[in-house]
């Protein structure tokens, strides 16, 4: 797998949540894009030959300038992303010919190098692979009035995260099938289930948040400034 592996990096959502004017992946951390953050991990991820990044179509321009001064030379091509996050992956998918494809949110920039590994491996042992984490808190599915209906056992409840890795070419067919049949999922695996792709879950770290709302900018600037007191 080595030296065959793309990852699509998608940063073309506005952050509604985060209800800030700038687009989220582009708010600072330590001076620095969110977007710019993530895309320096896999930069220096010795086993990633190339990069797709995926941006809004007004902010290509900035992105490109970001790549230079950054020195993020495994960026290859930056492309428009579309109105949901599935159709923006849709997008960077068509532009990597590598074996094997790495999605990753642009807004989760705390993704350890040896997670990329781990996810990495496991798609190599079984075909495709997600990160994730067990979830910590009891979750309960609720009606449209608040009424509980039922509680579903944690042990078999993950959250799922980023990278989502899997061969490019049945990746893009799944992404085909859910197009034509009109899917739209919020992540990658779920297309690939509805493809018949087994996929297997690689256990990662609950510091690889996505950074949606405002409190997570805080822990996000927390963590960036412990890491770079070497605290973290
Ligand atoms: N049309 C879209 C929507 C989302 N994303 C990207 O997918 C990742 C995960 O999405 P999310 O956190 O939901 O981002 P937003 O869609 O920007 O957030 P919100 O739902 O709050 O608007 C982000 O890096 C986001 O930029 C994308 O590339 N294209
Ligand atoms: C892909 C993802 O990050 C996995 O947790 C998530 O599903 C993205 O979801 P969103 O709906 O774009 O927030």
């Amino acid at each position: 797998m080595a030296n065959n592996v793309g990852v699509v990096v998608v940063a073309a959502g506005r952050g509604t949540r985060m209800g800030t004017e700038e687009s989220k992946q582009y708010l600072l951390l330590q001076g620095k894009p969110i977007v710019v953050h993530t895309l320096e991990v896999f930069q220096q991820h010795e086993r990633i030959s190339e990069i797709v990044l995926v941006t809004g179509a007004e902010d290509m321009g900035r992105c490109r300038k970001w790549c230079d001064e950054y020195g993020l030379s495994k960026v290859k091509d930056i492309v428009a992303g579309g109105a949901e996050r599935q159709h923006s992956v849709y997008r960077g998918l068509e532009r990597l010919s590598t074996e094997w494809v790495m999605v990753h949110d642009g807004v989760r920039p705390f993704v350890r190098p040896s997670d990329i590994d781990a996810c990495y491996e496991e798609a190599g042992r079984t075909g495709a692979s997600v990160l994730a984490v067990p979830v910590k808190d009891t979750i309960k599915q609720v009606d449209g009035q608040g009424r509980v209906l039922s509680t579903p056992d944690r042990r078999s409840l993950w959250a799922i995260q980023t990278p989502q890795t899997f061969r490019l070419s049945q990746l893009r067919a799944a992404y085909e099938a859910a197009d034509k049949e009109g899917f739209v999922g919020t992540d990658d695996s779920s297309l690939a289930e509805r493809a018949g792709i087994p996929v297997a879950v690689v256990e990662g770290s609950y510091s690889n948040i996505k950074i949606t709302t405002p409190d997570d900018l805080e822990y996000a600037e927390f963590t960036v400034t412990m890491r770079r007191e070497g605290q973290a």
